[in-house]
């Protein structure tokens, strides 16, 4: 007997990511892409098509609505668009209290590889009171600092507190506003925007002797479709928020 395949929607679908995701769903042999939604175009699209998941690849002023809708019509999400701090995981979690079956998957970052670099950046901290993150992306991004760049940091920050370690310092005393980078919970975050890049970050540590550089580059969105893919499989069987990948992955 056969299974029956998972129906997905997908929001942002005229986008870069959306447009792979898309494809990805199309060419997944398990899934059924019954909806593509793009602006202007209307959310009950998703409830017409009985999708069960939908994909969120759209923009930080706009997914909160949509995962409002879709936590409203019993439907599970996997999100990958930015702009979510700690408020509005609050808010994610408090809509799905109401839902204890629903499923809601935020991922900063779909890319096997950057996943890692997190969890490999994480598990470095403790030894080092220094850190720095850089980021380079497109310039079409809209965000700044990236998602993945400002979870990096959060990880950072709370695996040296778990430590005890006191955040490192230097002696700079005269800058240019923003030549340090913007300060996610004490760790400095800079961002380059230039045509020809994709996605990639970069984590240094340092301490007195040595340097640590921990890179990650995503060349094509491609690579972050399996990702996705994962988080739509698992999504359903996982009731309530998840934030990041690794815990799919069972990192
Ligand atoms: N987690 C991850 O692994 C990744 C996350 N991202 C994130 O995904 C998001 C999208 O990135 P990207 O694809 O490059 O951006 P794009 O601007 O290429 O695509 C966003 C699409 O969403 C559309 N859109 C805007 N508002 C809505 C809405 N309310 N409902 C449906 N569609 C809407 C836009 O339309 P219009 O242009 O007309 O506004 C556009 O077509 C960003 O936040 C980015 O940071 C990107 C790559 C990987
Ligand atoms: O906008 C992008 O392109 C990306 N956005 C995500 C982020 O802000 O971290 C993920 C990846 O870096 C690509």
């Amino acid at each position: 007997m056969s299974e029956e395949l998972i129906r997905v929607g997908v929001l942002g679908a005229r986008g870069r990511m959306g447009a792979q995701a898309v494809k990805a769903v199309e060419g997944a042999a398990d899934l059924e892409l019954v909806a593509a939604v793009d602006a202007g175009d209307d959310l009950a699209a998703l409830v017409d098509a009985k999708a069960q998941v939908v994909v969120d690849f759209t923009h930080p002023d706009a997914v909160m609505d949509n995962l409002r809708f879709a936590i409203d019509s019993d439907i599970h999400a996997v999100v990958g668009t930015t702009g979510f701090d700690h408020e509005r995981l609050e808010t994610v979690t408090g809509w799905l209290g109401a839902k204890p079956d629903l499923g809601v998957l935020i991922a900063p970052n779909f890319a096997l590889g950057a996943v890692l670099a997190m969890r490999f950046a994480q598990q470095a901290a403790r030894f080092y009171a220094s850190a720095e993150v850089i980021e380079l992306h497109h310039n079409r991004k809209a965000d700044a600092p990236s998602g993945t760049a400002a979870h990096t940091a959060q990880l950072i920050s709370q695996a040296r507190a778990d430590a005890g370690l006191a955040p490192g310092s230097d002696a700079t005393t005269s800058e240019r506003p923003g030549a340090r980078g913007a300060d996610v919970d004490d760790v400095r975050v800079h961002s380059v925007r230039l045509p020809g890049l994709v996605a990639h970050e970069e984590i240094l540590f340092g301490a007195e002797g040595e340097t640590l550089t921990i890179r990650h580059d995503s060349m094509d969105r491609v690579s972050f479709m399996p990702g996705v893919l994962l988080g739509v499989r698992a999504v359903r069987s996982r009731p309530g928020l998840t934030v990041g990948l690794e815990h799919v992955l069972d990192l």
